[in-house]
């Protein structure tokens, strides 16, 4: 069913719309603001509340407005980020027993956890609650489209709200906070951004169609290579159903435990080469001129085969709206010092400890 609906023209043509809007009234407003009073800024922060305010507004057509500083953020969204870090936590304890013990007697970070996820199923029934008040008629957003189908298990809709705030918030956020990451500590490939957009687009023209996007090959490239070091999901398990043997003939038993390593896999020497630790955008641009992709085995960044991801082409328009809209105004230098390595907070999406500090300068 997600899969239908996402894959419809009409609802990325609404998701461009949506992004772009934001991009238009809150994002560049801010960083015109910051720019001036020469503050530093956590891009960070900005991205993961620009990526709440665009999922929630695409999948229920309501609105956080995370965006405005001036609003606290919202509290579904900090629900969100707690349940997120003592699930990953949990994964880290020596051994799945300690964790059960304490959701047993209902104590420390199990007794929190419980309470984040019983907050997050409130605030979610009560999207749903607002989407049947406001009515669906004309509502291009997915959780309406859902509504509108066959589908009127309470349970179910809130499961769908809850899947695609995780699915679509954090993953986009990360995204972004790295690739600005990397452009900051690599101008060469921001400005070969810029002199791309500025031929596909026009001097001086704004973005104005989606098709537009398709076009700018060493922006995806970018953002692909972006995600090959630093992947917004770095690791993911599956049970085995049954007894069964990988392609090389590894024997696993029912039950088992099976992790890919996106992250590793994307620091690999034999996958990728001797330059493997360099953000060389250009290892995925072909003699044409034109990206070209991987095998989704190598790079398991959307996940690959049936459960691939289905937020992909989504998801690429965001960090490609974001990406060339902010890049033909704005600069981004680091607050740190450039020997600053970033490290990770706990999560089950990757983000930097203490966020990305940044100086914003606006282009003349
Ligand atoms: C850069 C951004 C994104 C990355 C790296 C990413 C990555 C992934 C990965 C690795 C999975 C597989 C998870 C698993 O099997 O456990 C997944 C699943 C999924 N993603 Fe994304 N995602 C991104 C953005 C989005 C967005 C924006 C949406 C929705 C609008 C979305 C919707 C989904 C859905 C619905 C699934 C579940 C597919 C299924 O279970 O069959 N994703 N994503």
């Amino acid at each position: 069913m997600a899969s239908l609906e996402l894959g419809r023209i009409s609802i990325r043509l609404y998701a461009f719309e949506v992004i772009n809007n934001e991009i238009q009234n809150r994002l560049l407003p801010l960083l015109a603001c910051v720019a001036n009073k020469d503050e530093v800024l956590d891009l960070q922060d900005v991205f993961r509340r620009f990526s709440f305010d665009s999922i929630c507004k695409f999948s229920f057509g309501l609105d956080p407005k995370c965006l405005e500083l001036s609003l606290p953020i919202s509290q579904f969204a900090i629900s969100f980020d707690l349940a997120s870090q003592l699930s990953a936590e949990r994964a880290m304890n020596v051994s799945p027993i300690v964790w059960k013990i304490k959701r047993f007697f209902n104590i420390g970070s199990e007794r929190k956890l419980k309470k984040a996820l019983k907050l997050i199923n409130i605030l979610a029934q009560e999207v749903i609650r607002q989407r049947r008040k406001l009515g669906f008629s004309n509502h291009r957003d997915l959780l309406s489209r859902f509504i509108q189908g066959d589908i009127v298990n309470e349970t179910y809709l809130r499961d769908i709200v809850i899947s695609f705030l995780l699915a679509g918030r954090d993953t986009v956020a990360s995204a972004s906070t790295s690739l600005f990451y990397l452009l900051a500590k690599n101008p060469r490939v921001a400005e070969k951004i810029r002199e791309e957009v500025n031929e596909v687009l026009g001097l001086n023209q704004e973005l104005t169609s989606c098709e537009q996007l398709r076009d700018l090959h060493y922006l995806q490239a970018s953002i692909y290579e972006s995600m090959r070091l630093y992947p917004p999901i770095q690791f993911d398990s599956k049970f085995c159903l049954d007894d069964d043997f990988l392609p090389d003939g590894t024997f696993v038993k029912k039950g088992t435990r099976v992790t890919y390593h996106p992250y590793a896999m994307g620091r690999m020497e034999e996958l990728w080469g001797v330059d493997y630790l360099e953000f060389k955008p250009e290892r995925w641009i072909n003699k044409d001129s034109v990206f070209s992709q991987e095998n989704p085995f190598k790079y398991p960044v959307f996940q690959a085969g049936v459960r691939v991801c289905l937020g992909k082409e989504m998801a690429l328009v965001e960090l490609k709206s974001v990406a060339l809209s902010f890049l033909r105004r704005f600069n981004v230098e680091l607050a740190h010092s450039s020997h600053h390595i970033p490290r990770f907070s706990p999560g089950l999406t990757a983000s930097f400890r203490g966020g990305l500090p940044v100086f914003v300068r606006e282009i003349k």
